[in-house]
């Protein structure tokens, strides 16, 4: 597959100057070439020309956390703390659902992302292997991991799942899905279980998503068991030695951000799930000062309620400002730095994804900017972060790919999926 993207406005990252009249051309999952003004070769080796007038392209958003499949679940649980909304609602309704339950679930969430400018996400769940085969199908990017609860039986057969699973699904897709292991937390993994998923992880050669520290109540609980904040606890069992992302980290001490720096850990900032569960706010600049990889993050559609990037990177922007009383404190590139090649990074995936380079992977958005709220064109970074939203994204390419044209998507059967989605949740409230 060849594409010609021309006359646009490129935002080839947070950092690079603004490419006018800009063309890009891929190669099967490539970038082959990036420039500006006409495109004066012959146009017939394309297998389709793209006009993107009027419109800016930027790398894809990157989601970082999150749990595709819990758009089943959206609105079902509202205004409860972590653990209440976890253990009496969330809990008992996953335990109903079934492979196919899944299936759908991440076909909803993965819409959701795709038709708001998501090129990749990340996913902690269970049948995993159904969330595989969504993204299979879908022409999304992500990275994939079966969740792990520790306890007894069923926190060694899950173990070996997530063996099974990362030995099939490595790679799958032409290299779209990648895999890492997924214990859950601190919490729900015992510290010697914590410490043989280290060592499968090194065994597998895959890295490690967390939850962590994600309420002050977590952080007490984790201080009265073992005498330790999570951060120091994952340190200690030899998790930290491992390339890991730790999710939320919202209540860490300056102790613990110099453990995660010292250790090289990647951290997914999650702001409106944050801000919904009432967990807190994350010490973000903190973070940054210390030279940490952070990268943006929805959570589950449980918990937010929306899979939008656009949103996670506004509110990151805005959250900071109004905490640190500093329109500086979280600028509009250091928010789209965050939401594009902050996101590759903590997924250690920087290599080739997150900035929009010759020879990088062919995942952008084309945002159509012929709107009221993007006019005038001061400033376009400024708009893609403070002023766009997910309406604006009118196509999605991925791996080279386009997946949504014209704000339709090429890959998946929305009304059959809204209508399944319904069924399920019927089912399970037995409404029907
Ligand atoms: N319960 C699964 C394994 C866990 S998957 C990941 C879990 O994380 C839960 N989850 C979603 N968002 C959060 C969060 O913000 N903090 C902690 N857990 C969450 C989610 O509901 C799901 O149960 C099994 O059958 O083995
Ligand atoms: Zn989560």
């Amino acid at each position: 597959m060849k594409l010609l993207i021309e006359h646009a406005a490129i935002v080839a990252s947070a950092t690079a100057a603004i490419i006018e009249n800009g063309y890009i051309v891929t190669n099967g999952s490539y970038i082959e070439k990036i420039g500006s003004g006409e495109w004066q070769d012959a146009k017939d080796r394309f297998d389709q020309v793209i006009d993107a007038g009027g419109c800016v392209v930027m790398p894809g958003l990157i989601n970082t956390h999150g749990h595709a499949a819990m758009a089943l679940l959206r609105g079902y649980a509202d205004d409860l703390p972590l653990q209440e909304w976890l253990q009496n609602k969330i809990w008992p309704l996953e335990d109903q659902l079934t492979a196919e339950d899944i299936y759908v679930g991440t076909q909803l969430g993965i819409l959701e992302m795709l038709k708001s400018g998501t090129t990749c996400f990340t996913d902690m769940y269970f049948f995993e292997e159904q969330v595989a085969l969504a993204v299979e199908q879908s022409g999304m990017r992500a990275v994939l991991s079966r969740g792990l609860i520790g306890f007894g039986e069923k926190g060694e057969s899950a173990k070996q799942e997530a063996v099974e699973f990362v030995g099939k699904y490595e790679g799958y897709a032409n290299g779209r899905i990648r895999t890492m292991l997924g214990p859950h937390a601190p919490y729900t993994c015992p510290p010697e279980y914590l410490r043989g998923i280290a060592e499968l992880s090194k065994e597998l050669q895959v890295p490690i998503q967390i939850h962590l520290s994600e309420t002050r109540k977590e952080v007490a609980d984790c201080l009265q068991q073992y005498g330790k904040t999570p951060i120091q606890l994952v340190k200690e069992v030899g998790l930290l030695d491992r390339p890991v992302i730790g999710a939320h980290c919202v209540h860490v001490t300056d102790e613990d951000l110099d453990i995660i720096a010292a250790c090289g850990m990647a951290i997914a900032h999650n702001p409106n799930s944050n801000l919904k569960l009432g967990s807190g706010i994350a010490p973000l600049t903190k973070m940054l000062e210390r030279g940490i990889v952070v990268g943006l993050g929805t959570d589950g559609a449980a918990s937010n309620n929306r899979l939008d990037m656009f949103e996670e990177m506004r509110m990151a922007a805005m959250i900071h400002k109004g905490l640190l009383e500093n329109p500086l404190a979280i600028s509009a590139s250091t928010a789209l730095h965050l939401a594009t090649k902050g996101g590759a990074d903590a997924l250690f995936l920087g290599n080739s994804l997150g900035t929009l380079t010759v020879g990088s992977l062919a995942d952008f958005i084309i945002v159509d900017f012929q709107k009221p709220h993007l006019q005038p064109r001061h400033d376009i970074l400024a708009h893609l972060v403070y002023a766009a939203a997910a309406g604006d994204v009118r196509d999605v390419i991925i791996d080279g790919r386009v997946v949504i044209q014209n704000k339709a998507c090429l890959t998946l059967d929305e009304t059959q999926i809204f209508k399944q989605a319904n069924q399920i949740v019927d089912r399970l409230l037995q409404r029907q």
